[in-house]
């Protein structure tokens, strides 16, 4: 079983997760979208930043550093000289700014491993999106494709990444299905397919399809309609889907959670018609989502 610890023994430690990614001082991006989620969740986060912006790249400008490398791999060897890697259940990964940075990632996940031999790799492979295409540097889709996600073992394509990766179009549900067990016969154990949208599915909602070996569920929500696109979404998305997988070890448990939970943060967004998700505002909501989605196999 895909298990980083089992919770029926009685053991109910914070989990601890190691979550590498961008990070955003204003508004929501990264680890300023994923961090808050999972300690919400109850988990406990190990943030490392890849970058330092001011704000995330949906503003069209912002500042800051894109931290090298080495200074990423600094951080996290400082981490594992406090010996604390064994009881690391889970290591997160998003934006990497470079295809460097995937290396650097990687590594920590191998030393992760070798350190607790149960603990999962959860990869958003962000490259970009249906609205704008790719956003981040050349290299980095194909370090993904190529390599990275042959190592995750939970990855979180939107729809323009598991197009990209795969090298399929995604029209409907057995293209999508398709997709998903392509990328799941590389390596990964569970592939959620964020915001779905085909041309044989529900209009006016936006759905998420979770694929593993032997299941497959799919759930849909209300698309609400924002005058920009909401960035960050993704990154609260695999967050608060690995925390509820993590702690129920349940495919459909985590997918429900998840849609109920992000349509939650959306609905109230939308409502404020706020330029960035309302996370604070909703953090109950992530935790106890007010209205239930209901996963149907496929
Ligand atoms: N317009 C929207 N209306 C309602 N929910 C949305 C909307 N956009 C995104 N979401 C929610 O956020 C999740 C992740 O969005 P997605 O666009 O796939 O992320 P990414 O930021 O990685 O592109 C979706 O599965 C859905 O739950
Ligand atoms: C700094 C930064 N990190 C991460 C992301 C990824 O965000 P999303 O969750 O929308 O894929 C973005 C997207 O704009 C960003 O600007
Ligand atoms: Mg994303």
């Amino acid at each position: 079983m895909l298990c980083a610890r089992n919770l029926n023994d009685g053991d109910d430690n914070p989990m601890n997760i190691l979550s590498i990614q961008s990070h955003v001082a204003y508004g929501h991006a990264g680890n300023a979208s994923a961090v808050f989620p999972l300690q919400r969740m109850g988990c406990n986060v190990w943030p490392v930043h890849t970058v330092m912006f001011s704000n995330h790249t949906g503003h069209g400008s912002w500042r800051g550093p894109v931290f090298a490398p080495d200074t990423v791999a600094e951080v996290i060897q400082g981490i594992e000289e406090r010996g604390v890697l064994p009881s690391c259940e889970a290591v997160l990964s998003g934006y990497m700014g470079a295809p460097e940075m995937a290396n650097v990632i990687l590594s920590a996940v191998a030393k992760v491993k070798s350190a607790n031999p149960d603990a999962l790799y959860c990869c958003d492979p962000v490259i970009g999106d249906i609205d704008r295409g790719i956003f981040v540097r050349p290299g980095v889709p194909e370090h993904f494709r190529d390599t990275v996600v042959r190592h995750a073992d939970i990855l979180t394509p939107n729809h323009f990444e598991v197009e990209f990766l795969t090298g399929r179009k995604v029209t409907d549900l057995p293209s999508a299905l398709a997709a998903a067990r392509q990328l799941i016969a590389l390596g990964p154990k569970i592939v959620l397919i964020t915001s779905l949208l085909r041309s044989d599915g529900p209009a006016d909602q936006i759905e998420m399809l979770a694929v593993s070996e032997q299941e497959a569920w799919l759930v849909a929500a209300p698309l609400l309609r924002f005058p920009t696109p909401m960035n960050g979404s993704g990154d609260a998305t695999t967050a608060l889907f690995l925390a509820k997988f993590l702690q129920s070890q349940d495919l459909k448990v985590a997918l429900e959670h998840v849609a109920g939970a992000m349509y939650g943060l959306f609905e109230l967004t939308h409502s404020r018609n706020s330029r960035e998700l309302l996370l604070i505002d909703s953090q109950d909501r992530l935790v106890s989502p007010p209205q239930q989605f209901t996963a149907q196999p496929v």
